[in-house]
């Protein structure tokens, strides 16, 4: 079943088109998270998607209403975290959730917030300051208040930035958990284990989705092809590899370089020439991180082009 079923959308800002013909299917339950550059249009998108934004055009649902004439019942079943959550830090966690049912008029309050107390792990530490809190635990109480009125469809923005990788974890069961009861989410990211915890992946550049699909799906169509060299200083590679032929993109992972493209025999020959007898090269699969290297790039390459 399809939780979201857009085509045709689009948004300008002045004389600005930040989100340009977007068409979008979602399925319910699916976590999907959308990438690009700082300014590609992914928030706009996926604000205008929940009924928070206005957009200029566009048709279809979301959730099973029209997604503009019923804007306000969609934004109703939407749950939003932003990555600048605010809590009341002078009040504990429980009173946080109360008072956030309290403001939203919700129904059966007390019940709703031990649930959430109950299903975020909250539970033992209710009677905390949400002040005194690390990030992780603030941000698991951001979740549990963006859930409280049992949205349909979460919006998450960058939602786990300045976490530690145990938090991070913790924080992405539980979306699964939600998404596993039926919930749709939608992630805005930068990051790429982030990215590789959603279901599937949409690639927003210049307001245009351009590639969309399961991580798998994308990489498999991207076509790339990448080559990991080791060896001392292999680092130094990178700048004279960048500008040959062949060669979409070149960057180091650590004591390693990645070097990538879709032409094998131009590829192949870059990486000939640039042969120091101490750099051995292998093959390897591309990653969602290789295949994003080369969007980018392209997306340079585009200026240039303008
Ligand atoms: N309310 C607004 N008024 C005018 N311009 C806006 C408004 N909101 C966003 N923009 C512009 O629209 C473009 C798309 O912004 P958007 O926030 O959707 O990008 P993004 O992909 O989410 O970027 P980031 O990764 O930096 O969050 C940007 O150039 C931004 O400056």
């Amino acid at each position: 079943m399809l939780a979201i079923d857009v085509r045709g959308l689009n948004k300008w800002f002045g004389d600005r088109h930040v989100v340009r013909d977007v068409a979008i299917q979602v399925g319910q339950g699916r976590i999907t998270g959308f990438l690009g550059p700082n300014g590609a249009g992914k928030t706009t998108t996926l604000r205008m998607l929940c009924g928070l934004l206005t957009p200029d055009s566009g048709e279809g649902e979301v959730l099973g209403r029209d997604f503009r004439a019923e804007a306000n019942a969609v934004k109703r079943m939407t749950g939003y975290m932003t990555q600048r959550f605010s809590l009341y830090e002078d009040l504990t966690i429980e009173e946080n959730l109360a008072f956030v049912a309290r403001v939203y008029g919700l129904d059966r309050r007390g019940q709703r917030v031990r649930a959430a107390l109950e299903q975020l792990g909250l539970a033992d530490r209710r009677r905390q300051l949400a002040g005194a809190l690390s990030g992780g635990w603030k941000q698991r109480l951001a979740l549990a208040t963006a859930v409280l009125h049992e949205p349909k469809l979460l919006l998450l923005d960058e939602p786990t930035a300045g976490v530690d990788p145990k938090a991070r974890r913790e924080f992405w069961d539980h979306i699964h958990l939600l998404a596993d009861q039926g919930l749709t989410v939608l992630v805005s990211t930068h990051y790429m284990d982030e990215a590789e915890r959603c279901h599937d992946i949409g690639y927003i550049l210049n307001g245009r989705l351009i590639a969309r699909g399961t991580a798998q799906e994308i990489i498999a169509r991207s076509g790339l092809i990448t080559f990991r060299g080791e060896g001392p200083d292999v680092g130094r590679l990178v700048l004279p590899l960048s500008g040959r032929a062949g060669v979409l993109s070149a960057s180091a992972f650590g004591s390693a370089i990645h070097v990538s493209g879709t032409d094998r025999r131009l590829l192949e020959e870059a990486l000939r020439h640039n042969r120091s007898g101490e750099t051995k090269w292998e093959e390897v699969p591309s990653t969602l991180e290789d295949v994003f290297i080369q969007l980018m790039a392209d997306q340079a390459d585009d200026r240039y082009a303008a």
